[in-house]
């Protein structure tokens, strides 16, 4: 970690230490921002800190044979009559939303994109460097200021922002619960991540937002059950107070992205009830925690990443669950992203790539979601045009989805396909690419031609921890035999650590080029990192988690 040191020019606040320096920070973590953050965290920490002991303790009872199912404790909350607040008119019409990291480029893009709403965010683009966090504040702050601009390094275009009332809504997505803040110590303790994101986003733009009639409008990722959302409903809360704001200001969209969550979504919109504006299909993460929460469980294991599309039964499942508690409750049910990104130079290519986004958003629209997200500009009009078409107007709540008849077997139920050898190498090659960039401060990279995140990217290394480790899985499971034996790929190669092997192997070859650009030099660094994940008896929480540690 670099030297502790307190803000130059500024009176230290007791017991906060910052541990990293970076351009501009004195103007954003003034004493009365560190003030927050150690009110916030000397509040909330151990309240955080049970519920990550809540998760893992969960999880040990999935990984002795249990299943996630609907909580008998809450029937009460799933059978009863309840709405949530009445939505502001800033999140009525959410038809298209963009997202991306909040470096100044992307935000400027992004808010003159035409989209209705951007979603910046802290989360599963950005590798959260010490100056990314800091440089993307500034930029949000500047932004809501309406000041934001940015030169090309080469001075060949200079950004600056539309007028406010052409601009997308702004939403911003913080770090999940598991993360923590190094760079900020409270007490000798790193600050929750989400805290840190949340408060100095909120402190410094709440007034300028409001003024606009508009609230900080927060998307919260990864949360695993209606305790998670009840924290962060007092979180939020005490916040608005402290900053005079009126209750209810804060507005929160809730990404169901895990497989706990999917089995609490009245529960989680009943916590949120006075702030929450909807719920959001995370597709990504989502198939990465049906793989980490049914790890232990070998007759639930993935095909090969490419087939898990949103046609398998149990994303459907979970789509129309969600289309269905969210109409049911007067909140927006949001889609997902399409990984598909436009791709130059090669036409034929580009327009099977966007007919996938399209096709994606066709089903959306068609299964009653009120609007979806696209990872780049481009997207736009195709994800309009199709909602356009097909909803006339600002949301489909009317769209109650009575139909819809989802039981726990439906969540649950493992998707049949196979594993290719393409399927396993590209797994390792978007892993280690993924990685290497992420260390080197870049957590959203193109990687033949889909958008690979923290989200993305996890999918694949937890497949390949989930792939090596079946024959002793399946042996603590109780199978014997054949079903105790490894995994094979489709042409009958058994998947095993020399497959593995060979994969790594190959690659610093294969990216030659690449390790001659910006980041490269983290790719032998990164193959490492993805070999001692792979080897490890246990399914590391999260991707970010030991790579947090070598970043800065
Ligand atoms: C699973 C999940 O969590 S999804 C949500 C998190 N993921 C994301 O938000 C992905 C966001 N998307 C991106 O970061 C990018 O689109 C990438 C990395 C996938 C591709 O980026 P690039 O290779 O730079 O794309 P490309 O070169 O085609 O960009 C063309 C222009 O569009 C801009 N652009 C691309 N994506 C975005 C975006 N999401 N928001 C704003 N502007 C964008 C680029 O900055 C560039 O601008 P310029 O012409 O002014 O220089
Ligand atoms: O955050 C979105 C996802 O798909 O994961
Ligand atoms: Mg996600």
């Amino acid at each position: 970690m670099s030297a502790v040191m307190t803000l130059p020019g500024n009176d230290p606040v007791e017991n906060v230490v910052l541990a990293a320096t970076t351009d501009g920070q004195a103007q954003l973590l003034t004493p009365a921002v560190l003030d927050l953050l150690a009110d916030l965290h000397r509040r909330f920490e151990s309240r955080r800190q049970a519920r990550l002991a809540a998760r893992r303790e969960r999880q040990a009872r999935f990984d002795a044979g249990e299943l996630p199912d609907f909580r008998d404790d809450t029937r009460a909350i799933r059978d009863g009559d309840w709405q949530v607040a009445p939505l502001p008119d800033a999140l009525r019409n959410r038809r298209v939303e963009i997202t991306g990291p909040v470096e100044p480029k992307t935000v400027i893009n992004a808010l003159n994109s035409g989209a209705n709403c951007f979603m910046a965010d802290f989360e599963d683009s950005t590798s959260p460097t010490w100056a990314n966090l800091v440089l993307g504040q500034r930029a949000l702050r500047k932004a809501v200021a309406g000041t934001l601009d940015w030169m090309a390094p080469d001075g060949a275009k200079h950004y600056t922002l539309r007028p406010a009332d052409e601009q997308a809504v702004l939403l911003v997505r913080p770090r999940g619960w598991h993360l923590d803040e190094k760079h900020v110590l409270v007490d000798d303790a790193p600050l929750a991540a989400g805290l840190f994101d949340v408060a100095v986003f909120a402190f410094h733009n709440a007034a300028a937002l409001a003024a606009r009639d508009r609230g900080p409008y927060l998307y919260l990722p990864k949360l695993e059950s209606m305790e998670e959302a009840a924290l962060w409903d007092d979180v939020l809360g005490h916040l608005e107070q402290v900053l005079g704001l009126p209750a209810g200001q804060i507005k929160v969209t809730v990404l169901i992205e895990t497989l706990p969550a999917a089995f609490e979504m009245d529960e989680i919109l009943h916590a949120l009830r006075g702030r929450v504006a909807g719920l959001n299909c995370g597709r990504w993460d989502y198939i990465f925690s049906y793989i980490k929460t049914l790890r232990a469980h070998p007759d639930r294991v993935l095909p090969e990443r490419g087939q898990v599309t949103m046609a398998q039964p149990f994303l459907r499942a979970y789509s129309d669950l969600l289309i269905q508690t969210c109409h049911r409750r007067g909140a927006h049910a949001m889609g997902g992203m399409a990984a598909q990104i436009p791709i130059s130079g090669d036409a034929e290519a580009n327009d099977a790539a966007l007919a996938k986004v399209r096709a994606d958003k066709l089903r959306e629209v068609r299964a009653g979601h009120d609007g979806t997200w696209v990872a780049h500009p481009a997207l736009i009009p195709v994800a309009r045009r199709v909602f356009d078409e097909r909803m006339p107007t600002s949301h489909q709540h009317h769209v109650g989805r009575e139909d819809v008849c989802v039981g726990r077997a439906d969540l649950l139920q493992a998707p049949v396909g196979t594993v290719t050898r393409a399927g396993f190498d590209n797994n390792v090659e978007v892993c280690v690419r993924y990685l290497a960039a992420w260390l080197d401060g870049n957590g959203c990279v193109p990687i033949h031609w889909l958008m690979e995140d923290a989200a993305t990217a996890e999918i694949a290394r937890a497949q390949l921890w989930q792939w090596l480790h079946h024959p002793a899985i399946a042996r603590a499971a109780g199978r014997s035999g054949d079903a105790a034996g490894p995994l094979y790929l489709d042409d009958g190669e058994p998947i095993d650590f020399a497959l593995l092997e060979r994969a790594l192997i190959g690659l610093p070859g294969k990216l030659a080029d690449r390790m001659r650009l910006p980041g490269g030099s983290r790719i032998n660094e990164a193959i490492g990192m993805l070999d001692r994940l792979c080897h490890a008896e246990e399914l590391a929480e999260f991707l970010t988690i030991p790579a947090y540690r070598r970043l800065d």
